[in-house]
Parts: structure tokens; C-alpha cells; sequence
């Protein structure tokens, strides 16, 4: 492996590059009978979530961290050669259920067309069926289910949430497979990248691929420390794959980590992921969702660790606060509760990822500016706190975590 490009050793290490991916014409395709199915509760405005999102991109970058978009990385694949843009787009329709026939060939068709930077955000944006002009004469898009969808491609209006089709994890990723249809297109996009752009091919381990049929998702995935991990148990991310990645991990003598934490959390929409409910920000510092525990304060909690002949040692748990503690070796702790503890708070900021930081630096971090009372606690509790507009951009049930995939961390 050449000099790594990728370097996540924490999940608080001064940030220096982080992917993101610019809310585009995916969010104008999001109607109502639609958004349960995207995976969205509101119908964002996207004039507005675009200027949320640039003004974030912005912050990232008046603090020194060097913002790379994931479209410009497609872009440049798709520039390198026909053969592979080809190639892309044949395992899209593939994957959206077009191997042959009129449709694909119409689909086909349509977008040799766009020049590349339009055709991402077409691919990105979805096609509806009044698009295109064509006689269509296959059944199953006239009839039974697929026939009632608006669209022949589907929208990706969660691809701003770009923590999530991918983990970067020490010098690797891992390219997730994900939990319902709506988002798992994403990660063929990081796929792409990863092998083909200049910037990263042969210069990333790759920990797990996507073509592994158990669920993984990055907003579970922490990384908090170069040796230890926490993977939220959840919605999106099961048990099984948990299971394989530490196999995985513990196995690759390229990686360093020894110690998984599996954290079961509530499995509903708003906590789908580990980050909406717990999160980083300092050595010895956390955010926190209090409604994640039982009403005596406990959790579901396993310490996964290497056993002999390549087996895993698991040892329950049901104190986060202890297990902490004991796997990242520190005598105290200060678990922040999002709205500070009051019920009916915490559950408000929470729905709007209160919970949801992203660290640029040990106790620095970036949140949601609706979120008040949790972000005054963070100061309270002397943290360094960097507002970004919010009322478009949570209406996806994201925030600054969600939003953003770090490339690059400094060392701790
Ligand atoms: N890491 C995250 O928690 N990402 C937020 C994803 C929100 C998106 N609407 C989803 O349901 O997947």
C-alpha cells in the first residue's frame, strides 16, 4: 500500500479533509407520497439547503479543513475514460433493476446525452417517468408495484448525509452495503471513487466491501480511538455485520484495532444511527441522548475483542458511562445529555440532531443552530462551539456528523 490518503484515528483529531456532497435537484423530487420511502419527514426547500449546506462548507473551511465534494470526485472518474463512466452506468440500472430491454436502452440512451458534471446530478437526481419519451413495453414498469412509482430512477435525496455509504477507519473504508433501497445506490458512487479517481486508487485498504449482504451504515461506525470502535446496533446496522467486520478488522494485520463496542440502540427512524444519539467531542467528553437508555440507566452493551484461532471474546455490559471508561482507559468522564436532561427537550433537539456533533478539534465542534439549550450546555461545559444554519438541511433527520465524511484527521 502506497503512502495512505486516508487517516481517521479518532473521531475528535483536528479535522483536515472531509467529503461532502452539495444537496442538489434529488431534494425537488422528494413529493409526498414519496418521502416516507426517501426516508424523509419534510419536504426540504432547496434553495435554502443549499446555502445551509455552503455556509457549512464554509466553517469547515475557515477552520482549516480542505472540503472535497463527492461529485467532483465522480466527475473526475467519469472523465477518465468512456469505459468506466459505461461500465457505472450499467451497474446503476442494474442495481435499480434495468439489465435489458426498452426501458434500460431508453435510459441508456438518455443519459449518453449529458455532459458529466450533468450527468451526476441527473444520477444523483432521479429521472421521473414524464422525462422521457419512449413506447414502454416492459410489464413490470406497467403493472403491479414499480408501475405506481414516479420515477424510472429514484431520487438520492439522503446523498448529503455522506457519513453513511462509507467509513474511513484508520488508513482504510469500509464501503457499506445499506439498509433499504432508497440509499443503497450511494455507496456504488464511493465504490467508483475508491477504485478508479487518482487521488485513491491503491492507496486505500478497503476493510469490507459492498458486496457483502449484511447491514452496515457509517453513522454507526465511531472511531474512537486508533484502536478502538463503537458500532451502534440499529435500524440500519445489524448484529451479523458487526460481527464480520470485527473478524475482518481484528484479521488484517493492516489494521490496528483490537476492540469493538457494540452499542444497541432504539431502532426507529429518528435514532437510525448510533451518531443521532451519541457522539465525540473531546478526549473525555460525549454528547448524549438520554432516552437511549432504560428507565435504571442501562444498555445493551458488548465489548468485542480478539479470541483465539481468529474467534471473538465478547463481554456484556449495560453501563455506557463504566465502559467507556474501562476500554478508552480514562478515570473520568462527561457525558453531555442533549436539552440537558429535560424530557420534552432533549426529545425536540434530538428529533433535530442535537445529539449530532461533528468534532473539527478536541472540544471543538459544529452543530445545528436550532438546537439552543444543547448547544449553550456544550459551552457550559467549556466546549468550543461553531453554529451552522439548520431549518432545510434536518428536515433529512441529519446533522453536521451526518453531513460529513472526515478524510483526514491529525494524529492524536
Ligand atoms: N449518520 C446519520 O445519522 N445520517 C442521517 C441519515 C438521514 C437519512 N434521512 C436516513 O434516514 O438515512
Amino acid at each position: 500500500m502506497k503512502k495512505p490518503v486516508i487517516n481517521v484515528n479518532s473521531e475528535i483529531g483536528t479535522l483536515k479533509s472531509v467529503l461532502l456532497k452539495r444537496p442538489g435537484e434529488e431534494i425537488e423530487n422528494i413529493t409526498p407520497d414519496t418521502m416516507t420511502r426517501l426516508l424523509f419527514d419534510d419536504i426540504p426547500y432547496l434553495k435554502i439547503a443549499q446555502e445551509e449546506h455552503d455556509f457549512f462548507a464554509k466553517v469547515l473551511n475557515d477552520n482549516g479543513v480542505e472540503v472535497v465534494y463527492l461529485e467532483d470526485l465522480v466527475e473526475d472518474v467519469f472523465n477518465l475514460a468512456s469505459d468506466i463512466k459505461l461500465e457505472f452506468i450499467e451497474r446503476f440500472l442494474s442495481e435499480s433493476g434495468y439489465d435489458l430491454g426498452t426501458t434500460h436502452d431508453a435510459l441508456l440512451a438518455y443519459l449518453d446525452d449529458f455532459t458529466n458534471d450533468q450527468l451526476v446530478a441527473k444520477l444523483y437526481g432521479g429521472i421521473r417517468r414524464n422525462e422521457l419519451d419512449f413506447i414502454n413495453d416492459s410489464l413490470h414498469d406497467l403493472a403491479g408495484r414499480d408501475a405506481q412509482n414516479p420515477y424510472l430512477l429514484n431520487p438520492l435525496p439522503n446523498a448529503y448525509f455522506t457519513r453513511d455509504p462509507q467509513a474511513a477507519i484508520g488508513n482504510g473504508i469500509t464501503i457499506n452495503r445499506m439498509t433499504y433501497s432508497a440509499r443503497q445506490p450511494e455507496s456504488l458512487f464511493t465504490e467508483y471513487v475508491m477504485r478508479y479517481h487518482p487521488r485513491y486508487t491503491g492507496k486505500v485498504n478497503i476493510w469490507r466491501n459492498r458486496n457483502n449482504m449484511t447491514r452496515l451504515e457509517g453513522g454507526d461506525q465511531l472511531v474512537l480511538n486508533n484502536h478502538v470502535l463503537a458500532i451502534g446496533v440499529s435500524q440500519r446496522t445489524s448484529s451479523k455485520s458487526i460481527e464480520a467486520l470485527a473478524r475482518e478488522l481484528f484479521a488484517n494485520t493492516a489494521a490496528n484495532f483490537d476492540t469493538i463496542v457494540a452499542i444497541e440502540i432504539p431502532h426507529n427512524h429518528a435514532m437510525m444511527h448510533l451518531d443521532t444519539v451519541f457522539t465525540m467531542i473531546n478526549h473525555d467528553q460525549f454528547s448524549i441522548f438520554p432516552g437511549i437508555m432504560d428507565e435504571k440507566g442501562q444498555m445493551n452493551i458488548f465489548i468485542m475483542t480478539p479470541g483465539p484461532d481468529n474467534t471473538i471474546k465478547l463481554s456484556h455490559r449495560t453501563d455506557l458511562m463504566a465502559t467507556l471508561k474501562e476500554v478508552l482507559k480514562l478515570p473520568e468522564l462527561d457525558l453531555i445529555q442533549t436539552g440537558g436532561g429535560d424530557k420534552i427537550i432533549s426529545q425536540r433537539e434530538q428529533w433535530n440532531d442535537g445529539s449530532n456533533t461533528l468534532a473539527i478539534a478536541p472540544g471543538e465542534v459544529i452543530t445545528y443552530d436550532r438546537n439552543y439549550v444543547s448547544n449553550e450546555l456544550l459551552r457550559q461545559h467549556g466546549i468550543i462551539v461553531h453554529e451552522v444554519r439548520s431549518s432545510e438541511l434536518s428536515r433529512g433527520r441529519g446533522g453536521p456528523r451526518c453531513m460529513s465524511q472526515p478524510l483526514w484527521r491529525e494524529d492524536l
